[in-house]
């Protein structure tokens, strides 16, 4: 039985329903922190910029305004920013600086200069606000820039749910393809379209990476790839890139939850070599350039720089030209001009800048189309996805990179672009970030801690002096060779099916009621395991098993785990070897998260430090034998655990945001001392500093 119209609709309310729980816990957190914080404050706490003004203003890409802003040596005499988290893409707003006014006065001018825009460009000393009023902006002379709640990223959200909402109900032109109704469980998978003969670009795939290739590019609607960490996901996807477009020529959108994934995946397909039997790539990545501009590379592959290398560009440069020689004369800054234009020649001016900026949009319009129209493989973040950009643009395929760390409603924004859709994440990775969740989470754990706190009052207020000999405190662990024998032996002997996404547990409930009990239950009430941990319904290599769809418990449940769940693991393929980790180091992850299917590349299984060039020359300086027997123990273990139970080695939270918040920063000085010691041995035995990462979950 197919989804029924409630179970459908209950879905969708349900996607509202937390989609609207998110943006409130969004709003609440940035208006929280911004209406109770003075600009001093905010400025400490990287939320805003103070004592600015206007460099430059410019057109940018969309005919936007783009207002440069600086430090100016009038009011400061560095030029540099003070450390700020203000980031391409966030949402901001120039106010009037008020510090020199009387507070009557200045509230009246903060309100009238107040601009809205979006970071565009953000470098040591200079940073870009991108603005899309079409008025006089009246730019303050001294102004600040502070950061606001983002609310972009939910609006396409929901307008990617309302949007199908009305396909589902039939309301909307587009039409309810068969990518749709599998992935709202109103039809199952079609059966695979079975390929010959795979002739692959890549000779170095391994095998379970060529099944997922063979999987992903049989499957009519869509296919999921499970890969851990290390198994070349990206290595895979890269290869079904290539099949797709050169092979069989289809138009593919390759699309990720951030910026830095899609951005990997350019980077390789733009070193693939070029030949007759595979031809260069015509690739375009859509977003913003600083963000992009990881290397020349992939600048050159960004829809800006392609747009201003074509024929046409000319004509548009010519209006951009008048456009900013006029809105420099608004702003007092062209060149011969002194002061600002006021009254009626303002308002003229203003006229100008308005019909100027439509011939703008118009001949670049022109433009981008005809660079997305050329372009087979177009990269972009699924957010920017849907930009007026790709407003019309059609693909056959949509990729997702990263899936598992992306809400089900952001990766519809590209979904509805394309007829199939491949899939590739970790559901046991950490799922995507949701702030409604975390703040229950906090509530709960707070409450908790309340309730046991009287008998444990030394946590993280507390603070130890780090003791002068470590040693004796914390404890290096090593598993010893006998511990990963066995666990190797336990390895062969695991039953192999405890895995989320292997699982089987034959539905027991009604279909048309969301798995999580109440409505309130789901929502907030469940562990962070329930959250995450969907009713798995079927269990079956084969895909056409009827679907059941349930309402997702939180945003936390990914379309990935929902696709799984509802069709079982024959939606997915797995990659099963790595390339990164020692195997004492995969063996872990590998029996306690992916039945024991995990297993190392030969190249990594036995790799240690004591092999690298480096250490291996240190080894030849004579060295007193105790310190080359500590040089071996260190270069020769793979991975060492210290244990710190018993050294009173509290933590602390720093901030001002007090008990309540959870918004300081917490450290553990005699923890960060014990990492700095290793990393000295590391060094003193010869690895170079530049191979070392201490990682922390820490903030
Ligand atoms: N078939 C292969 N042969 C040799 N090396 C490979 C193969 N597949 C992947 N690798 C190497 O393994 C490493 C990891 O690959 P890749 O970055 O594609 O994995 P990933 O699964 O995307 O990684 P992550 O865990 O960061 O998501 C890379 O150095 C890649 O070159």
């Amino acid at each position: 039985m197919a989804s029924s119209d409630s179970q459908l609709l209950a879905f969708i309310d349900r996607q509202k329903l937390l989609l609207n729980r998110e943006r409130d816990a969004e709003v609440e957190r940035s208006s929280l922190l911004l209406s109770n914080c003075g600009p001093r404050l905010l400025e400490q706490k990287g939320l805003a910029l103070l004592g600015l003004g206007i460099h430059e203003v410019k057109i940018g890409l969309g005919g936007k305004t783009l207002i440069e802003l600086e430090r100016p040596s009038a009011y400061h005499t560095n030029p540099t920013f003070p450390p700020h988290n203000l980031r391409t893409g966030d949402l901001a707003r120039i106010e009037a600086n008020i510090t020199t006014k009387s507070k009557k006065q200045a509230s009246t001018d903060t309100k009238d200069s107040t601009v809205e825009g979006v970071v565009y460009k953000v470098s040591d000393t200079r940073i870009v606000l991108a603005v899309d009023s079409e008025d006089d902006l009246g730019l303050p002379e001294r102004c600040r820039l502070v950061k606001l709640a983002n609310s972009v990223t939910y609006d396409r959200m929901d307008h990617a749910i309302e949007h199908l909402e009305k396909t589902i109900k039939g309301e909307k032109d587009s039409e309810l393809t068969p990518l749709i109704k599998v992935l709202m469980g109103m039809m199952p998978p079609s059966p695979l379209n079975k390929l010959e003969d795979i002739s692959f670009f890549d000779e170095s795939l391994n095998p379970s990476q060529k099944e997922a290739i063979r999987f992903c590019l049989e499957s009519p609607e869509v296919a999921c790839i499970h890969g851990p960490p290390g198994t070349g996901k990206t290595h895979t996807l890269i290869e079904i890139i290539r099949q797709l477009a050169s092979t069989s020529s289809k138009r593919i959108l390759v699309c990720g939850a951030s910026n830095l994934s899609v951005d990997n995946i350019l980077e390789r397909l733009l070193a693939l070599p070029v030949s007759d039997k595979s031809p260069r790539l015509r690739v375009t990545r859509i977003g913003h350039p600083a963000r992009v501009m990881t290397h020349q590379g992939i600048l050159e592959a960004t829809l800006d720089m392609k747009a201003a290398r074509t024929d046409q560009a000319a004509l548009a440069k010519d209006v951009k030209f008048e456009l900013e020689t006029t809105l420099a004369l608004l702003s007092g800054k062209g060149k011969g001009v002194k002061g600002k234009v006021k009254g009626t020649e303002r308002k003229k001016l203003w006229e100008e800048v308005k019909a100027l900026r439509k011939e703008y949009r118009k001949r670049e319009g022109g433009i981008v189309s005809s660079v997305l129209n050329e372009s087979q493989i177009v990269v972009a973040t699924c957010h920017s996805s849907g930009g007026r950009q790709l407003r019309n643009q059609e693909f056959d395929v949509v990729i997702i990179d990263e899936a598992t760390q992306a809400i089900e409603a952001v990766c519809w924004i590209p979904i509805f672009k394309a007829k199939k859709l491949i899939l590739a994440g970790d559901p046991m990775q950490l799922p995507p970030t949701v702030l409604s969740l975390d703040k229950r989470r906090k509530q709960q754990s707070k409450a908790a801690s309340a309730s046991s706190s009287k008998s444990q009052t030394k946590t993280s207020s507390g603070k130890s002096k780090v003791k002068p000999n470590l040693a004796k405190n914390a404890t290096p662990i090593r598993p010893s060779p006998s511990n990963s024998r066995k666990d190797e032996e336990n390895a062969g002997n695991g039953s192999g099916d405890d895995v989320k996404g292997e699982m089987a547990i034959e539905d027991s409930k009604s279909p048309s009621t969301p798995d999580s009990g109440t409505e309130e239950e789901s929502a907030g009430s469940g562990s962070d395991d329930d959250a995450k941990s969907e009713t798995i319904v079927a269990n079956t290599k084969t895909r056409s098993k009827m679907p059941i769809l349930r309402p997702s418990r939180s945003l936390e449940t990914t379309l990935f785990d929902r696709l799984e769940s509802m069709y079982g693991s024959g939606i997915k393929r797995m990659l099963n070897v790595q390339y990164r980790m020692h195997n004492q180091i995969c063996t872990f992850p590998s029996r306690t998260l992916y039945s024991n299917k995990l297993t190392s590349h030969s190249s990594v299984a036995n790799h240690l430090l004591l092999d690298l060039p480096e250490t291996q020359s240190a080894n030849t300086s004579t060295q007193a034998s105790d310190d080359e027997e500590t040089r071996k123990e260190i270069l020769g273990t793979p991975i060492t655990f210290f244990d710190t139970a018993g050294c009173e080695y509290f933590e602390r939270l720093d901030g001002e945001s007090g008990g309540d918040s959870d918004e300081g920063s917490r450290c553990n000085e005699n923890e960060a001392t014990v990492v700095k010691q290793w990393v000295e041995g590391l060094v003193e035995a010869g690895v170079g500093p530049e191979r070392i990462a201490v990682i922390t979950p820490r903030r």
